[in-house]
């Protein structure tokens, strides 16, 4: 048998947790990097981590520390795993430790406000390495039902194959199956837009709306979401796929998604300020990055109606019910 891989996991939230026991399952030794000195020594004393995974008990297999040097060490794959917005200074923090020839794998989905770059372009220039080295991972991946074993797929995309399959056989296990995919910008666009219209099915389902609502909500904003994606170069097949239209459909019709469940707080008069708290410091990325994909549209002439209504109901003060009639009362048009 092959020697197990040595994996690095950077982010001990949900998914971070999550993907990290995947990886131990498939086999491999898994080292998790913890932000806080707490949370890596719960994981190794209970094999817990309660906050975000509570009830789940992680294999032996997975290690952690708060130590990020001691985490990718002789590392073949260092899987990010921090949310969009801070990745770009995580990273930059852990370049130096990076070993030469390690494949660097994204976990976030989001879209970099002011540069409006997607995460792997932001990864390939904080590391300085050639994008043949950077991969994804996306699809319908709800970090709590994948933590108990339920099954599901996914995409592992990467510009080279080899690595592709590489990763792909890392993180296969009898409840999680990754499928190969050398479309990044596809993959990316479609993990970063779908959370914003997961924000707008909540927003829907907060106002009382039911599921003809939601799927009128899912199919117009796969439909603006590979507009976006074939204006940057992306296989429009890419959207139909498991983290296209896959994820779109996971995110939007589950109560597990902090996505919609912050919509659904904004849809019943929540203000963004209440919706943040209930969080509990879990990220719900749509609601920046409905910002940066709104300014990437506008900057390729791409219209994006229901991204532009959940930036402004999030960032400019748009009340819920007038965003709805908003959409609704846009020019009719053929399909
Ligand atoms: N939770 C899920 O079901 C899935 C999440 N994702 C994506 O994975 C990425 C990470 O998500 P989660 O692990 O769920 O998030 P989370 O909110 O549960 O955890 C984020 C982790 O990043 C760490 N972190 C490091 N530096 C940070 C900083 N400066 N600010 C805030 N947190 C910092 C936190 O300590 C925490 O451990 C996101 O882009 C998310 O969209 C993707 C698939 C599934
Ligand atoms: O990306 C996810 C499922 O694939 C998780 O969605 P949330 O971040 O909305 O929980």
């Amino acid at each position: 048998m092959a020697q197990p891989e040595r994996i690095a996991v950077l982010g001990a939230g949900s998914w971070g947790t999550t993907f990290a026991k995947v990886l131990a399952d498939a086999g491999n030794d898994v080292c998790l990097w913890a932000r806080r000195p707490q949370v890596a020594a719960e994981i190794n004393e209970t094999r817990c981590n309660d906050s975000y995974l509570p009830g789940i008990t992680l294999p032996e297999r997975l290690r952690a520390t708060d130590d990020a040097a001691e985490a990718v060490h002789a590392a073949e794959f260092a899987v990010l795993a921090v949310p969009s917005q801070t990745l770009r200074e995580n990273l930059a923090g852990w370049q130096p430790l990076l070993p030469q020839d390690v494949t660097l794998v994204s976990l976030a989905k989001g879209v970099e406000l002011s540069t409006l770059k997607r995460m792997s372009q932001v990864i390939g220039e904080v590391a300085d390495v050639p994008m043949e080295r950077v991969a994804v991972v996306s699809g319908p991946n709800l970090a709590k039902e994948i933590a108990a074993g339920q099954p599901t797929a996914t995409v592992v995309a990467c510009s080279d194959e080899e690595r592709a399959v590489a990763l792909q056989k890392a993180c296969f296990t009898r409840y999680f199956r990754p499928y190969t995919n050398t479309d990044l910008v596809g993959i990316e666009i479609s993990g970063a837009c779908k959370n914003v219209i997961a924000l707008a099915c909540g927003i829907a389902a907060g106002l009382g709306f039911g599921h003809n609502t939601m799927s009128s909500l899912i199919t117009r904003g796969l439909a603006e979401t590979t507009r976006l994606g074939v204006a940057l170069g992306a296989d429009p097949m890419t959207f139909a796929g498991l983290a296209g239209l896959g994820d779109l459909v996971a995110t939007c019709a589950s109560p597990l998604s902090r996505n919609r469940t912050f919509g659904e707080r904004l849809g019943r008069g929540e203000t963004v300020v209440q919706a943040q708290e209930a969080a509990h410091g879990q990220v719900s990325e749509g609601v920046k990055s409905c910002s940066s994909i709104r300014q990437l549209a506008a900057r390729h002439g791409v219209e994006m109606p229901i991204t532009d209504v959940v930036h402004r109901v999030c960032h400019e003060g748009l009340e819920p019910g007038p965003a709805a009639a908003e959409l609704l009362g846009r020019e009719r048009k053929a399909e």
